[in-house]
């Protein structure tokens, strides 16, 4: 491992290159950067998954049967992969492709759009965390915020502009339908998450991860949960995407299926449902294969943001046997935590925990 000087100065030239992990690919690099290097302890606990898959929703299923499905997988998973959802295979293509088509852009092109701006709109850079993780992750990733501000959609570089709103449009009414069946789940009123303005806060994620050249000592993604409500996730056939199961205590694979959207508990539902939805964790191997992997994440958050808007353990849920495990945060505190540590698990539940 470099000294911290040495990799201060190494991150920082990566970042100032402007054209992120496909840059160093493009320019013919054979071995792995030490900036990239992880721990050798945490990588050999890497191998450990099972032969499990995660739980199947085919929202095709009569409502009460999926409402079901969907509860136990909440519940015991934190994850599932939803089938029969409406959205067509080709808008999870065209949307696929269109992420490629970014990354794929010349470096010159791609550079332009280079940001660690947090202003709400378009952005493209690599590691979010990258100045204060302790080793940075083999990707790239580009990020829009679509609601509650709407974006100037001419920002949105044009080769996945219309791919990117499009593919917003159609998550927000399958991500309404879950939300609901969610709510039914829970026994409370299904537009209590969307009265919540749960559907109001969407920003869509999309990472780049190119072939790794040391697959082995590297990440795509550290063990996280999300932080916010919910999300949906599309990918490509590489794999690499893993996910924790806290019942059987192993990692297990999730196997790209076309068309298949995988869903995600994230920290702020588990806080919501006062423990009954767990989130789940999850990571991405480096890519090992020839092909780039590429995932499309669409993060539900409540689109109410100020410090007046409070967020807890919905109080239906709420009895002398079942009281709040959980303290209400609003959603700058939740933001402020996320940020100030690097990516990891269950910060915003350990934040607001009681004891
Ligand atoms: O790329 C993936 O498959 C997962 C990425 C992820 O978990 C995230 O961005 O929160
Ligand atoms: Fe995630």
């Amino acid at each position: 491992m470099a000294s911290s000087t040495g990799r201060t100065i190494a991150l920082k030239e990566f970042d100032d290159a402007k054209t992120g992990v496909k840059g160093l690919v493009d320019s013919g690099m054979t071995s792995l950067p030490a900036i990239f290097h992880h721990p050798r302890a945490h990588l050999s606990m890497l191998a450990a998954t099972s032969h499990l898959s995660i739980p199947t929703v085919d929202l095709s299923l009569p409502r009460p049967i999926a409402v079901d499905l969907i509860r136990s997988a909440s519940r015991d998973w934190g994850v599932f992969q939803l089938i029969n959802h409406g959205i067509p295979l080709s808008t999870i293509h065209n949307t696929i492709s269109a992420i490629r088509s970014f990354h794929e852009l010349s470096s010159a092109e791609r550079s332009q759009f280079y940001t660690r701006s947090r202003d709400p709109g378009f952005s493209y850079n690599s590691n979010l965390d990258l100045f204060h993780s302790a080793a940075a992750t083999w990707k790239d990733t580009l990020r829009v915020s679509f609601s509650p501000v709407r974006p100037d959609v001419d920002q949105i570089p044009e080769v996945c502009r219309a791919a990117l709103v499009t593919w917003d449009e159609c998550a927000k009414d399958v991500a309404r339908e879950v939300m609901q069946m969610m709510c039914k789940g829970l026994g409370v009123d299904t537009k209590r998450l969307e009265a919540m303005t749960c559907l109001e806060g969407r920003t869509t994620v999309a990472h780049y991860y190119p072939p790794c050249p040391e697959p082995d000592r590297a990440l795509g993604t550290v063990d996280h949960t999300d932080a916010g409500l919910l999300a949906f996730l599309i990918q490509n056939q590489i794999g690499g995407l893993q996910v924790k199961s806290e019942t059987h205590k192993c990692w297990v694979d999730v196997k790209p299926i076309p068309g298949v959207l995988v869903v995600f508990v994230g920290e702020l539902l588990q806080i919501i449902s006062n423990n009954e939805y767990k989130s789940s964790c999850h990571r991405v191997m480096a890519n090992s294969s020839d092909e780039p992997r590429v995932s499309v994440i669409s993060f539900y958050n409540p689109g109410r943001k100020d410090e007046s808007d409070f967020y807890g353990p919905l109080s239906e849920l709420l009895s002398d046997q079942k009281p709040a495990c959980y303290r209400n945060l609003n959603m700058v505190e939740l933001n402020k935590v996320f940020r100030k540590e690097p990516i990891g698990n269950k910060v915003v539940l350990k934040y607001c925990k009681l004891p």
